[in-house]
């Protein structure tokens, strides 16, 4: 029986779980809300278990915090969340009694990056950024993702404010404006009181939006040097967005160091339908799976 390899797409929002197979194509996946956090990886543990001894490992992207070492006493949890019930859960610890299976687990963002690199495998090293609900972003350096001590939290870099901003103090729980703080879709709303899905094109919000990214953008090109940058997520999903981070990117950067052409260099994923963290994961199970 050919092998099926499992993802976890675990979001602050929503859950997508999935099986795929040896090609990585999606077989079968299933959504549902975040809630507390026994109620909602029932649900996946319940799903996985209809595929029975098929199912071989399983590959976890999740939001974070989350403790990835596995020598720590707190591998698998949940960290520092201000997500209710979900701090210093034992996410891995919950799976693994009801699914006797190698897990991979790693950051959403990581995944996504994974997923990404699996279509470009020329490249050694690129950035995924989600700006969704908070910014995340993963990063891969030689077919490995970056991280000390864990894994990278860029979403929450510091960024210098708009002159038209300045009055916003921003929504980060931990930094108020942080990059999160002042350029995650709650911002958008928080400014204007409207969701980002209808604030309208003339906006000036747009601009402020844009040159948050953008340096989020120069501040990864500084440090990292990667070969692309992809961001992906809700309030990226607008078209205009890629085309204003780019101009302000080249102001901001202001040509110190080269870089590929900024139509290739920064992108929305190529993977559709939002499933790079899925295909990522499935990648990454069959990882575990031959280790
Ligand atoms: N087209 C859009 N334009 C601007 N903002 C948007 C758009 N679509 C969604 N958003 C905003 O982005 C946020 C939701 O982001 P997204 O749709 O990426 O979900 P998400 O953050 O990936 O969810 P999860 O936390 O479960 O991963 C909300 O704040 C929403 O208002
Ligand atoms: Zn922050």
């Amino acid at each position: 029986m050919s092998k099926l390899f499992g993802s976890i797409e675990a979001g602050g929002t929503k859950f997508v779980c999935a099986v795929g197979n040896e090609a990585f194509m999606i077989l079968e996946s299933t959504t549902f809300p975040t809630e507390e956090p026994v109620k909602t990886l029932q649900q996946a543990v319940d799903f996985f278990k209809q595929f029975g001894s098929s199912l071989v490992s399983i590959a976890i992207g999740s939001f974070g915090p989350i403790d990835i070492d596995e020598a720590s006493e707190t591998y698998g949890l949940v960290t520092t969340t201000p997500k209710p019930h979900w701090a210093n859960f034992d996410l891995i610890g919950f799976l693994k009694a009801q699914l006797d299976l190698p897990m991979y687990f790693t950051t959403d963002v990581n995944s996504s990056a994974y997923g990404e690199q699996l279509l470009e495998p020329s490249l050694k090293s690129l950035v995924y950024f989600t700006i969704g609900t908070g910014i995340g972003a993963g990063a891969i350096q030689d077919g490995e993702f970056i991280g000390g001590i864990s894994h990278a939290e860029m979403g929450h870099m510091f960024v210098k404010r708009h002159p038209d901003d300045l009055d916003f103090a921003g929504v980060c729980p931990y930094h108020g404006d942080c990059l999160e703080g002042v350029a995650a879709g709650p911002s958008l709303e928080a400014r204007t009181g409207i969701r980002g899905e209808n604030i309208e094109l003339e906006s000036n919000v747009w601009d402020i939006q844009a040159y948050y990214i953008a340096q989020a953008a120069v501040s990864t090109t500084l440090t990292l040097r990667p070969e692309k940058i992809i961001f992906g997520g809700g309030v990226m999903a607008q078209e205009h967005m890629m085309a204003r981070v780019r101009k302000q990117f080249a102001e901001l950067l202001n040509d110190y160091v080269t870089v590929p052409e900024l139509t290739d260099y920064l992108q929305v994923p190529s993977i559709a339908n939002n499933a790079s963290a899925t295909v990522g994961n499935f990648a990454l199970a069959k990882r575990v799976y031959e280790k």
